[in-house]
């Protein structure tokens, strides 16, 4: 990959106009010119809003957000469909674009008649599409239906046909919208294989997707489309999680931000992602030799948040204050899951680690590696006990939550591994 700019999108903002009150029918006509109710009343809505970034040429980067956040709307204004209201997009290459299931298919030709059309509509010669013709045919699987009209294709072979097609342009660029949601299993992983491909020849991807997994296997980079049409551009783990965030966000008490946020001098406290256990009397307790001056769950890249992929490395960043001298301490963790099942409950001592000696303030994290958890909210116990585990230097039990998000769809807590030798 390189820094050359092939996509630049500079202060653009895109506004859609919606007729409120647009006649539909001819009585409606005659009844607006009657009462002279000629003008129309419009609702603005404003999808992107001052937006400026730049896509570098070889790159893979996933568009995600919300539905109606404006994913399909960025993809548009890149292959020029539509102009934006304000600001200036530049795109340096040619563009292959995937936009919508059947855009450019017409219902009423074959297969093979649509091949040429909507190669055609691509850019292709007549003759690069003849020659290739075969090589189309084969990728898309559709060798017995390309005689039938394919206003009797499914949505996943209409879908498996305009990959094919779209993917034999060899563009600079390709703009993909929700091309893997269609078509089984089998075919998503083969279109998955060919985007690969095609990223290791240096091209440039645009992607949208609602499926994470994909987003996370393939981009170098995220475009975060937020609730008010702003953006955030950068790495996929920590943006995902803003998506996730979003969308769950009423379900756990959740806390996002870059660590850089957090105010690091040793006096000042900061405790994220409490639970409802937190504060309450009988579920913390010590002798208060030790207190927690800071506390706050975040991903291994250090981005803070207490919401988690499957299998997403989890960190737990701890300050603890020592109020004299104290040796030999170890730190215990517990997870239960929502149901106050207590899930598994390490400590550092029986991984041959203690606190040899704290007499003031100390950062510690707790590295809790690609838990196997499904979804769901779990709460979170911190214990610092004296070497023999029998005084407690401060205990808070399940007084911290995160979520975890996994998009498998399986029953259960954890997710196990299976090899299925069949
Ligand atoms: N031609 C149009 N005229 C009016 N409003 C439109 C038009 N196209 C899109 N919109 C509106 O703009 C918003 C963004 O649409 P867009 O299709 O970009 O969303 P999206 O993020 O791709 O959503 P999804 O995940 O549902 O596909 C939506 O509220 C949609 O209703």
């Amino acid at each position: 990959m390189t820094t050359e700019t092939v996509i630049n999108f500079e202060n653009v903002t895109k506004v859609y106009r919606i007729y409120k009150n647009k006649p539909t029918t001819l009585k409606e006509k005659v009844i607006n010119f009657l009462l002279r109710r000629n003008k129309l009343e419009t609702i603005e809505m404003n999808v992107l809003k001052d937006v400026s970034y730049s896509i570098y040429k070889g790159e893979t980067v996933g568009i995600i957000g919300r539905n109606g956040a404006g994913k399909s709307t960025s993809l548009k204004l890149i292959a020029k469909i539509i102009n934006p209201d304000s600001g200036t997009i530049t795109v340096k290459g040619s563009v292959s674009s995937l936009l919508e299931i059947g855009a450019g298919f017409q219902p009423d030709l074959t297969g093979k008649e649509n091949v040429y059309l909507y190669g055609s509509i691509l850019g292709l010669p007549k003759k690069y599409i003849r020659d290739h013709y075969e090589e189309i045919v084969e990728f898309s699987e559709l060798n017995n239906f390309m005689n039938t009209p394919v206003k009797n294709y499914s949505s996943g072979m209409y879908m498996r046909l305009a990959f094919s097609v779209a993917i034999h342009v060899d563009p600079d660029i390709l703009l993909l919208d929700e091309v893997l949601a269609v078509g089984d299993a089998n075919f998503q992983k083969k279109c998955m294989n060919k985007l690969k491909e095609i990223q290791a020849k240096g091209k440039t991807i645009v992607f949208v997707s609602h499926d994470m997994s994909s987003v996370k296997n393939l981009c170098d980079r995220i475009i975060y489309i937020g609730e008010n049409g702003e953006i955030e551009f950068g790495e996929p783990d920590f943006l995902i999680n803003r998506y996730y965030a979003q969308l769950y966000g009423n379900q756990a008490n959740i806390v996002i931000q870059d660590q850089s946020e957090i105010d690091h001098s040793s006096e000042s406290l900061y405790i994220a992602h409490t639970s409802a256990h937190y504060n309450i009397k009988e579920s913390i307790w010590g002798n208060r030799e030790v207190s927690l001056n800071k506390f706050y769950f975040s991903n291994a890249e250090g981005y803070v948040s207490n919401i988690f992929q499957h299998k997403q490395d989890i960190v737990m960043n701890i300050e603890l204050k020592a109020h004299h001298s104290l040796q030999k301490l170890v730190i215990g963790i517990a997870l239960y899951d929502e149901n106050n099942n207590l899930l598994s409950g390490p400590n550092s001592k029986n991984d041959g680690i203690v606190l040899d000696e704290i007499d003031d303030s100390r950062f510690i994290k707790v590295l809790i590696k690609e838990p196997p958890l499904l979804n769901g909210k779990f709460y979170v116990t911190l214990a610092i006990y004296d070497y023999d585990c029998i005084e407690p230097f401060i205990h808070m039990e399940k007084c911290f939550e995160l979520m975890v998000v996994n998009e498998r769809n399986e029953l259960g807590i954890v997710g196990l591994e299976c090899d299925w030798l069949v």
